[in-house]
């Protein structure tokens, strides 16, 4: 009668799933369970297992404490009785020679038993052999075509069994896939039937996922994972025979990615982080180079407050544009390392970012750079070149610029090809303009320039007056001819004043006017310099004339000046009369003269001419009457009229300034009537006439001056040019715009061109080293020239202009009427020229600083001497030199008027010493206006050799009586000194 296990393990007071493992042991397989049933025989078996020594054994184990992995370790083939009874059931079946795998023995939920296999497993010919058998329908078993890998062990407990066969087959999966489909509904419903889920295609259980841990190793430890394997060693014997339920422990999972870390559809992968040292630091690393990032942190630091010391630099390479670029580049040159560089370039970057600014790349900021870089080279400020433009000529070079759009220093450039060195300011003609034009490819319209000078001038000049208004005026009569011819004599005997013995050097250097009076008629005389160095004076003398008076000595005859003078008076278109002077010498042959005249176009009335011949002498006066009487007639016959109601207008002769006076023009009144209180523009100079001064006596003050009057006017601001017209205005801002206006223009024209630079010294250097000439452009000689009067200084420039030299040239700077100044000295300093003093002197501090500077001025008193200097020097012919050797200098404090012997100087020497036998010159308000023999020297009343500084002294001067309190007496002598030029 069957027994079940369970009850049978109570009456043996052992444990119910002992008694399972007991039975297999025993060889009763297929006893899962303690509800399985044993049936008599299998009783018999367990029992006599029991009693035979298996129980003692096991219990043995037991109390030895054996665990019962030793136990399983045992092998159990040994112990297995024989293989009895009808086979085993067999599930697995192959079909064909398809390899069969068993499938769901992983899968199985909750394996109750796992029992020992068996001692004996049959062959792959035995079980082939057992095929029939397993075709035996039972109960559960499936149909021999059904795939058994769903099948549940405890529905088939030897379903390790079919597996031996197929261990050596190479997969399971393609049993599955050949499975039919009738057989795999039949496992589905098997497993739906058992709780189990049956395993499908495609389910894959990862090594170590989440099915492994339900892993149940049957019979021999072999897993899944070991089916594999065990079923390569099917042929080797078991090892292991567990009889107990083995539990692993759970496979580690492995951890899942945060899910902030979770990557975001459409975003790029991460890419790892290049941790690469750059070359700088590995280098410096090898070189034994210590911490680097401390070592770049202190000259960061360093760098830092230079930085914050230096002001930011637009454009360069440490600037804010740059950002760190520029300092990582010196960090690299530094060895530094190059990581710690670009994180303190970065950081720089970061500092120096301003507000607004785009946080750009570093490639931005280097594209940046060459912008920068251009902003600080400057931007071409010329206005861009136009094709045609509309110029006023004469301009400026910078207004030829703005107008042309050709840039200053392409117009420079050129003019200096030409030889001319410029400036910005400097005045171009309407011939350079158009060369420049041409040259820069520039279409330029001339037209005339419009200034408030011609509005207000040219609107004066254009003033027609009503016949109505007109009235009889004065002649204005010239003397014109040659030197010594007697023009200043015949002057004066006609006004009856001496002033010929004043002239230094008894030649005419002054323009002098005077009006006399004649039958109750008026003649105004200008009586221009006979010197060909005046001829620019004696031109401008014959613009003003009605009537040009030739004096031609009648002993002498016609001579080149006198030439020149008929030239200016034809020029001039007025009649001329001729003045046979000196007609009391025995040697006068007037037909002589008449017969020149002739031959120069002017035929005297007494040969059937129209030219009036009068015959005279200035010595004895005869014909004086005759000439003046002439004078009258011709003025009669041409009817000379003026408006005198009309503001003034006229032209300047020549002007001097005067300590106490001001600036003094001699004028002559064209037309109108000039008043005091006018206002006036001549040349570049205007002012308010504040008083007026009769010509033949200067201390004479007058109120007006009618047409063809001359007159000496004060109040003007600086000195005008001799021939500069005058005009009256109503506006003293007008006249004063309008001098302004000429004054610039004159000053760049006299300084806008600038040559090579030689003084007297360093123009002899030059002809003794033979260098002169070598150079393209000639060497030129600057000058600057003070002189007492306008007509002096362009008696100067006259003369100078004719020193024409291959080698070099002469140029004038500066030339004003007045003292030498420290202006003068500072210019001609600054631009090697030597100073030409003609009748004035250099006051205390222009001495001085000419003294320190070694600045050479040079004093004249003769025109001629001066030119003749220059030109003997320039031409390599100097003839010894009349040197001139300052002694010293004496004020004059008391004036002693002693009846027999004149006027007694009680002087104190100032400086130097005043010897016997010198020459004083006397200067009075700044003019040297003499210069005379000393006469007498005494110290008290005893004559002396010399005196020194700081005593006082008596002078007497040869030929001078008018000397006064305050005049400078500065004595010299005159030595000859061989040149050494040649
Ligand atoms: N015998 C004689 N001598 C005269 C006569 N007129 C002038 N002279 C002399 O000639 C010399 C020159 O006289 P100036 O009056 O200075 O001659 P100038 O033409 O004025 O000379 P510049 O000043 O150079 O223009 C003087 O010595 C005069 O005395 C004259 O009619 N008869």
């Amino acid at each position: 009668m069957p027994i079940r296990i369970y009850a049978l393990a109570k009456e043996l007071d052992i444990d119910s799933k002992e008694l399972v493992e007991i039975c297999n042991r025993a060889g009763v397989t297929g006893k899962g369970s303690a509800l399985a049933s044993l049936t008599d025989d299998e009783l018999d078996k367990v029992k006599s297992y029991i009693s035979g020594g298996g129980k003692k054994q096991e219990r043995k184990s037991k109390a030895t404490g054996e665990s019962k992995e030793a136990a399983i370790k045992q092998p159990i083939r040994d112990e297995r009785p024989a293989p009895t009874g009808r086979p085993k059931e067999i599930r697995t079946i192959r079909t064909g020679n398809a390899p069969l795998a068993v499938h769901g023995r992983s899968s199985r939920p909750a394996e109750p038993d796992v029992e020992e296999l068996p001692a004996e497993e049959p062959t792959a010919e035995e079980t082939t052999a057992q095929a029939p058998v397993a075709e035996a329908p039972t109960s559960e078993a499936p149909t021999s075509d059904t795939p058994t890998s769903d099948t549940p062990v405890e529905e088939a407990p030897v379903a390790e069994k079919p597996a031996k066969p197929v261990a050596d087959e190479p997969a399971e999966q393609p049993v599955a896939a050949e499975a039919p489909k009738e057989a795999k509904k039949s496992a589905d419903q098997d497993a739906s039937d058992s709780d189990f889920t049956p395993m499908r295609r495609g389910d894959y259980i990862a090594p170590g996922g989440p099915g492994r841990n339900k892993v149940r190793v049957l019979g021999g430890g072999r897993s899944s994972d070991q089916g594999d394997a065990g079923k390569r060693d099917s042929n080797k014997p078991k090892t292991t025979a567990p009889t107990t339920r083995v539990k692993f422990a759970a496979m580690p999972t492995p951890a899942t990615p945060p899910t902030s870390q979770a990557k975001k559809s459409g975003e790029p992968a991460p890419q790892k982080p290049i941790m690469q040292l750059p070359k700088e630091a590995i280098q410096g690393a090898k070189a034994g180079q210590k911490a680097p990032l401390e070592e770049f942190t202190k000259q960061h630091e360093k760098k830092r407050k230079d930085k914050e010391r230096r002001p930011v630099e637009i454009g360069s390479t440490d600037s804010d544009d740059s950002g760190g670029t520029g300092d990582r580049r010196r960090t690299k040159s530094k060895g530094l390392a190059g990581m710690a560089g670009g994180r303190e370039a970065r950081a720089a970057g970061r500092r120096t970012k301003r507000p607004g600014e785009m946080d750009s790349d570093l490639g931005n900021r280097m594209r940046r750079r060459p912008r920068s870089r251009t902003t600080r080279k400057g931007v071409n400020t010329a206005a861009p070149r136009k094709s045609a433009v509309e110029l006023e000529l004469p301009c400026s070079i910078r207004d030829f610029s703005e107008a042309t759009g050709v840039a200053t220093v392409k117009i420079l450039r050129t003019l200096m090809t030409l030889g001319t060195m410029a400036n910005i300011n400097t005045m171009i003609d309407t011939e350079t303009g158009e060369y420049l034009a041409a040259e820069h490819g520039v279409e330029i319209n001339l037209k005339d320039a419009l200034s408030i000078e011609d509005e207000v001038i040219t609107k004066i000049e254009e003033i027609e007056d009503d016949p109505d208004t007109l009235q009889e005026r004065p002649p204005v009569v010239t003397f014109l001819g040659h030197v010594d011819h007697g023009k200043t004599s015949l002057m004066d005997k006609i006004i009856d004043k001496n002033v010929v013995s004043g002239e230094a050097g008894g030649i005419t250097q002054h323009i002098r006017a005077y009006i006399v009076d004649k039958d109750d008629k008026q003649i105004a005389f200008v009586d221009t310099p006979g010197h060909e160095a005046f001829t620019a004076m004696r031109a401008r003398g014959a613009n003003v004339t009605d009537i040009a008076v030739l004096i031609i000595a009648a002993d002498d005859g016609i001579m080149p000046q006198t030439e020149e003078a008929i030239s200016h008076a034809q020029a001039a278109e007025v009649p001329i009369i001729v003045a046979l002077n000196k007609i009391d010498l025995p040697g006068a042959n007037p037909d002589k003269v008449m017969q020149q005249l002739s031959q120069h176009g002017l035929l005297p009335t007494e040969w059937g001419g129209d030219v009036e011949v009068v015959k005279t002498s200035a010595i004895s006066g005869e014909g004086i009457d005759s000439l003046l009487e002439t004078i009258l007639l011709t003025a009669e016959l041409h009817e000379y009229t003026a408006n005198p109601d009309r503001p003034a207008v006229g032209v300047c002769l020549e002007s001097e300034q005067e300590s106490d006076r001001g600036v003094l023009a001699k004028v002559i009144v064209k037309n109108g009537t000039l008043r005091v209180g006018d206002i006036v523009v001549c040349g570049s100079s205007h002012g308010r006439v504040k008083a007026m001064y009769d010509t033949l006596n200067p201390r004479k003050r007058l109120t007006e001056a009618t047409t063809s009057t001359p007159v000496s006017i004060a109040g003007l601001d600086q000195a005008p040019g001799a021939g500069d017209k005058f005009y009256v205005l109503d506006d003293i801002a007008q006249a004063r715009e309008i001098a302004t206006l000429r004054a610039d223009r004159s000053r760049s024209e006299s300084l806008g061109t600038h040559t090579v630079k030689v003084s007297f010294d360093e123009f002899q250097k030059r002809r003794e080293e033979g260098t002169l000439g070598n150079n393209e452009a000639a060497a030129t000689l600057n000058i600057i020239v003070r002189a007492d009067t306008r007509g002096s200084i362009e008696a100067l420039q006259k003369e100078m202009e004719k020193l024409d030299h291959p080698e070099v040239k002469v140029r004038t700077l500066q030339a004003s009427v007045g003292a030498v100044s420290v202006a003068d000295v500072t210019l001609a300093d600054a631009s090697d020229a030597v100073i030409i003093a003609f009748n004035v002197i250099p006051d205390e501090a222009a001495r001085s600083l000419a003294d320190d500077n070694g600045i050479e001025i040079r004093r004249y008193n003769i025109i001629y001497k001066a030119t003749e200097e220059l030109k003997a020097l320039l031409e390599g012919r100097l003839k010894p030199e009349e040197r001139i050797n300052e002694l010293g200098r004496a004020l004059v404090q008391r004036v002693f008027v002693v009846s027999r012997l004149g006027s007694i100087a009680g002087c104190r020497v100032l400086g130097g010493t005043i010897e016997r036998g010198c020459r004083i010159r006397v200067n009075r308000d700044g003019r040297t206006i003499g210069d005379y023999p000393l006469e007498s020297l005494k110290r008290e009343k005893d004559d002396a050799k010399e005196v020194r500084e700081g005593y006082e002294c008596g002078m007497k001067l040869q030929g001078f009586n008018d000397i006064k309190d305050g005049d400078i007496l500065e004595a010299y002598k005159v030595e000859e000194i061989a040149r050494t030029l040649d």
